[in-house]
């Protein structure tokens, strides 16, 4: 993935993050990825995976020993070179604990943020950037006497008050409720919108990162491992070891074998059909493959596959009998509207596993036990490569 260094600078457009950061230890570092202006990446990844320390390299707080980050036409770090002071570079970041000065009220925390401007602009300015976050009626409360919500919104106008030509937000709702967090997360997806840098989040909540994200960059033990849209990578991750990472399963491996009809994936009894993938691959070769969710299409094997299918994920181009195979309900949890389904399938001891909707697995009285057929549309099946130590499925490791 990593990239001669001419051909990334020439990638960097007017104002884009690019980070490029390794090295061995005390944290392991091999962490390469841009965001650019107007854009909001997420950082993901299990505990320990080194998000943090990104930001803080970033910000100009850590200098990792390898590499170097850049923003637009500007070197801000090269290991061995120059390395651009926190106040040169200009970033806002914003924490999980707010990190507000408990001793100033909310407007006065925003001042501080300030000090470019002459004295008796600061407040007023503060207040504008109140104005922004909706918390004008608060500017003389200290951080004390307000809600989690709210303190994170003042830390957000701090951050942004700076004008920073990167914005990065390190788990910012994770200290807050529910409902404050969605309400959060819609007021940043507006404010998004108007301040056109590079937005860089991590976050522990891959709902929150599909949902604000442009681009999500999937990171383990400092590494990064895919980026991508979210939709490419919960539909194509690149590897078992990511699937895992964002909570896919269904990671299985076949042989691949060439019939008359083109290249198929051999898996027990079945010889599944793969809309694209299978080329270049030899006649015998293991193969690691994924299927998301939406693209496994349950029916009930006592039914003609004229009837309509049972799974919530509707597809009107899909053919419905499309590598259908026989599977038994191992396991069904209703949580609330959605329930899920683990499948057994014969000739393989992983198991295969997607949530419906409760209303659907009641009116297709569904039970454990029973003897279903599902279809893993061929446009859906991903090949992940040659199935390796990586390619273990989610449940074995
Ligand atoms: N000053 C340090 N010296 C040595 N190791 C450190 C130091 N700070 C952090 N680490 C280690 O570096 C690794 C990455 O830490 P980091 O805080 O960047 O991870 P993270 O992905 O942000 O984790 P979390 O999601 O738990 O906040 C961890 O293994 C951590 O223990």
């Amino acid at each position: 993935m990593t990239q001669p260094e001419t051909a990334r600078s020439e990638a960097v457009g007017p104002g884009t993050l690019l980070v490029n950061l390794t090295q061995p230890s005390p944290i392991p570092l091999a962490a390469e990825f841009r965001c650019g202006p107007g854009e909001l990446l997420a950082l993901v990844g299990p505990s320990g995976s080194g998000k943090t320390t990104l930001l803080r390299s970033i910000a100009g707080l850590y200098r990792p020993s390898g590499g170097s980050i850049r923003c637009g036409d500007e070197l801000w770090y090269e290991a061995g070179g120059q390395c651009w002071s926190p106040q040169r570079r200009r970033v806002g970041m914003v924490f999980q604990d707010y990190a507000l000065f408990p001793h100033l009220d909310a407007r006065a925390n925003i001042a501080t943020a300030l000090g470019h401007l002459p004295r008796d602009q600061r407040h007023q300015r503060a207040m504008s950037w109140l104005e922004m976050v909706h918390l004008e009626d608060f500017a003389h409360r200290y951080p004390h006497q307000l809600s989690g919500g709210q303190r994170q919104r003042v830390a957000l106008a701090r951050a942004l008050a700076r004008e920073p030509r990167v914005l990065l937000l390190d788990e910012p709702f994770s200290a807050v409720d529910q409902v404050t967090r969605r309400r959060l997360q819609r007021e940043l997806a507006l404010l998004r919108e108007r301040l056109n840098i590079p937005i860089v989040m991590v976050t522990h909540d891959l709902n929150e990162a599909s949902a604000l994200a442009d681009r999500i960059c999937v990171l383990h033990g400092g590494r990064s491992l895919q980026q991508g849209a979210p939709s490419e990578i919960f539909r194509r991750p690149v590897s078992a070891e990511v699937a895992r990472l964002i909570d896919r399963p269904n990671v299985f491996t076949a042989t691949l074998v060439h019939g008359a009809d083109g290249p198929r994936l051999a898996w027990g009894d079945w010889q599944l059909e793969v809309t694209e993938g299978l080329e270049g691959y030899a006649e015998g070769s293991r193969l690691a493959w994924y299927v998301p969710e939406s693209d496994i299409i349950l029916q009930r094997a006592d039914r003609s596959s004229q009837h309509q299918d049972e799974n919530q994920h509707e597809d009107e181009n899909q053919h419905q009998d499309e590598n259908r195979v026989r599977a038994r309900i191992e396991q069904l949890v209703v949580l609330g509207g959605v329930s899920t389904i683990t499948l057994a399938l014969d000739h393989e001891h992983q198991t295969m596993r997607f949530d419906m909707a409760t209303h659907t697995v009641r009116r297709s009285q569904l039970l454990r036990g029973q003897v279903v057929e599902v279809s893993l549309l061929a446009t859906g099946i991903h090949i992940m490569g040659e199935a390796s130590q990586d390619a273990i499925p989610p449940e074995e490791i």
